[in-house]
């Protein structure tokens, strides 16, 4: 049986249970529920602290497991990012109180709050920079108020949290966090990580993996492209086929069938949901009509 470490609490808990129950399988039905067991999937999901995660991952102990980019980062765990599963997007970031620290970001000699200390050091490291780092369990922003520190590093969602506390970001980004599915670095199945998915919505390779995990793989892939796209159909002149598909060209291909109505035909294809809107009045600009939306629930493509 597949052995899966699903969020119990926080920002990805009930995100991470709605894609799982989108991708068809059962979840718990309390939040005080440790274990939930899908037989007829032959998985079992653990609900634990999304920061043990990639420990339990890590170790071998569970198979995949639901955390953010960041934790697993800060884990050091030997876990690694098999799928961005593109919800609690955030970003990692050095905060001060305007006029603290150059534009560069340079933390050099300072004394650094974060939750994150992996992630931290492991910035620290890469630019070669030395800083204290005073390791807090949350509400980090308060350290620079209460004089226990010069920054914080902290994620990053809408920044009022750091504007009620009077400070600023400084540098670029750390990380760029969203929630990702993790699998052991050294899983001989774990395909690596990748940016582009068949839709080319940047979810991840096709995993060519076998048994229930690949199975979660790209049930999981098919949610994801599923909420990024819809179903664009429309009746076009037969003449303005070319244009019309340029505009709707599909994921391979539009299929195009014949309509009663000489001269027309019918097409259809899949278009990003975000774009639909803006495509839909460049179609009817160009002549095409029955111009229909709708919403995908599920594929596998
Ligand atoms: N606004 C946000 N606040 C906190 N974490 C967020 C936010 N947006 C996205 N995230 C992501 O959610 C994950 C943190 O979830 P976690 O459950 O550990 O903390 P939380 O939601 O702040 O809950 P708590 O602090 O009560 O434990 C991280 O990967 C983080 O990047
Ligand atoms: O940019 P924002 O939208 O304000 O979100 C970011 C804030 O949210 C989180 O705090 P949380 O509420 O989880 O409290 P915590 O620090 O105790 O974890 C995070 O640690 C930041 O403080
Ligand atoms: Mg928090």
């Amino acid at each position: 049986m597949l052995r899966i470490a699903v969020p119990n609490k926080g920002t990805l808990s009930r995100p991470a249970a709605d894609m799982l129950r989108e991708a068809g399988y059962r979840q718990r039905t309390s939040d005080r529920d440790l274990v939930c067991q899908d037989e007829a999937n032959d998985v079992e999901f653990f609900y634990l602290r999304p920061r043990d995660i990639a420990t339990y991952v890590g170790s071998g102990d569970l198979d995949l497991g639901i955390t953010g980019r960041d934790l697993l980062v800060d884990s050091d765990s030997p876990a690694t990012e098999i799928l961005d599963l593109n919800f609690a997007a955030a970003s990692f970031r050095f905060a001060a109180r305007p006029g603290t620290l150059g534009p560069d970001g340079d933390v050099s000699g300072r004394r650094i709050a974060t939750s994150f200390p992996g992630v931290v050091a492991r910035h620290l490291a890469e630019y070669g920079r030395e800083a204290e780092v005073i390791r807090l369990d949350g509400a980090v922003e308060n350290a620079v108020r209460l004089g226990v520190a010069d920054v914080v590093a902290d994620v990053v969602e809408t920044g009022a949290t750091l504007r009620q506390a009077g400070l600023v970001v400084v540098g670029e980004p750390i990380l760029h966090s969203t929630a990702v599915l993790i699998g052991r670095s050294d899983a001989p199945s774990t395909p690596p990580a990748a940016g582009a998915d068949p839709a080319g919505g940047g979810t991840g390779p096709a995993a060519p993996l076998s048994g229930q995990a690949g199975q979660l793989i790209r049930r999981l892939q098919g949610v994801l492209v599923a909420r990024r796209y819809v179903m664009l159909a429309y009746d076009v002149r037969a003449d303005l086929l070319d244009q019309a598909t340029a505009l709707t060209p599909g994921i391979e291909s539009p299929t195009i069938s014949p309509l009663h109505r000489e001269g027309w035909v019918a097409v259809q294809a899949m278009v990003r949901r975000d774009a639909v809107h803006r495509i839909m009045d460049e179609l009817y600009d160009l002549g095409a009509r029955a111009i229909l939306v709708t919403d995908i629930h599920a594929c596998r493509l």
